[in-house]
């Protein structure tokens, strides 16, 4: 059985209801996929705050996290994920992308242009199914 790495991602929409995803660079593992920013946690830490810490270290923000949106596992070739999706705001600081090659603010009808990690389509899908709420 393949090792499963904890993984957590903040979904984070700005006023104009718009989504931040972020490029991955082509030296790392799906390199060149479009993501939602965050990381492994690690030993010991806990889930939100290993959100808070990878968003500081990739994006250079604070956010505030709003509520848990999606638990998922997912099977690559390599590596197993257990992604968990976190909703979240960010404040009046803009991000950065110090560790991804872009970021774009994206709205969930042109998401679909950009391509994502394939862990990623049960967190789209939760986002349409939350639009349609409201
Ligand atoms: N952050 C993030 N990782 C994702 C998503 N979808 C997806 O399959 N992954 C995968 C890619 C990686 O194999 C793993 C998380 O890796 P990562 O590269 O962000 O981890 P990290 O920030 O801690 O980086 P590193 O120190 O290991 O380089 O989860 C997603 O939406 N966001
Ligand atoms: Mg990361």
């Amino acid at each position: 059985m393949k090792r499963v790495i904890s993984v957590v991602a903040a979904i984070i929409e700005n006023e104009n209801g718009e989504w931040l995803i972020a490029k991955r660079p082509q030296h790392k593992t799906r390199g060149g996929y479009w993501e939602f920013p965050g990381g492994k946690i690690e030993a010991g830490e806990e889930a939100q705050t290993a959100l808070k810490r990878e968003i500081s270290e990739e994006l250079g923000i604070r956010i505030s996290i709003i509520a848990k949106l999606t638990n998922q596992l997912h099977h690559y070739p390599d590596i197993s994920i257990e992604l968990s999706s976190y909703l979240c705001k960010a404040g009046s600081e803009a991000p950065h992308p110090h560790e991804h090659t872009a970021i774009e603010w994206v709205n969930l009808n042109n998401i679909q242009r950009y391509q994502l990690s394939a862990a990623d389509n049960g967190i789209i899908e939760a986002l349409k199914e939350r639009a349609k709420q409201y």
